[in-house]
């Protein structure tokens, strides 16, 4: 693990389904209205499946970009953009469009997206401080030095007695 990061926060995926139907009833009560999702893959696959269902959204859109290699942050490559008539709709600036990503870390990938759709509304399960001004609604804080361990990065295996005794 990065020395970044001190603690651990896993996740299951019961408690990402409903951290992320949680995110679905806040953009649900806000004034904006959806017309089309930009997932950032990969992380933002699953949450925009769950808040598409929830707010029956059927356009989706993605747009590609990678910077981790498992814990450690590289450069930020752009590997797909949003296309064009996803870009516009609401105006320029895609006012009518909601930008879903599992987390912001840092911030990085979070202000290279909306420098692509800068009216858009910027929504993540997750959030730590560094990148939590670039998003506009979120369910849950850790803190900085907090590693979030997601379901489909994680199997069951076997955990040692806290006693350190073996069975
Ligand atoms: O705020 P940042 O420091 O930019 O980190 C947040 C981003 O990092 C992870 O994606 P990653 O690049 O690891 O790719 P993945 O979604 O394909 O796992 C995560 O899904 C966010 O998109
Ligand atoms: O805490 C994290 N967990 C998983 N992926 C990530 N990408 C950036 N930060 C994280
Ligand atoms: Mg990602």
């Amino acid at each position: 693990m990065d020395e970044r990061y001190q603690k651990n926060f896993p996740v299951s995926w019961e408690q990402f389904h409903r951290d992320s139907r949680a995110l679905a009833w806040r953009l649900t009560n806000g004034d904006r209205h959806f017309e089309a999702i930009v997932c950032v893959t990969r992380g933002g696959l699953v949450p925009a499946a769950i808040v598409a269902r929830e707010m029956s959204i059927r356009v989706i859109e993605t747009v590609c970009v990678a910077s981790y290699d498992y814990d450690k942050q590289g450069e930020l490559k752009v590997l797909k953009e949003v296309a064009p008539h996803i870009r516009a709709l609401g105006g320029e600036g895609g006012r009518n469009v909601l930008i879903v990503d599992d987390l912001v870390d840092t911030g990085k990938t979070a202000r290279v997206v909306r420098d692509m759709l800068p009216e858009a509304h910027f929504a993540t399960v997750y959030a730590k401080p560094a990148g939590r001004p670039l998003v506009d609604t979120f369910v849950t804080e850790v803190s900085q030095d907090t590693w979030i361990f997601l379901p489909w990065d994680m199997g069951l295996q076997f955990t040692p007695p806290i006693s350190g005794h073996a069975g």
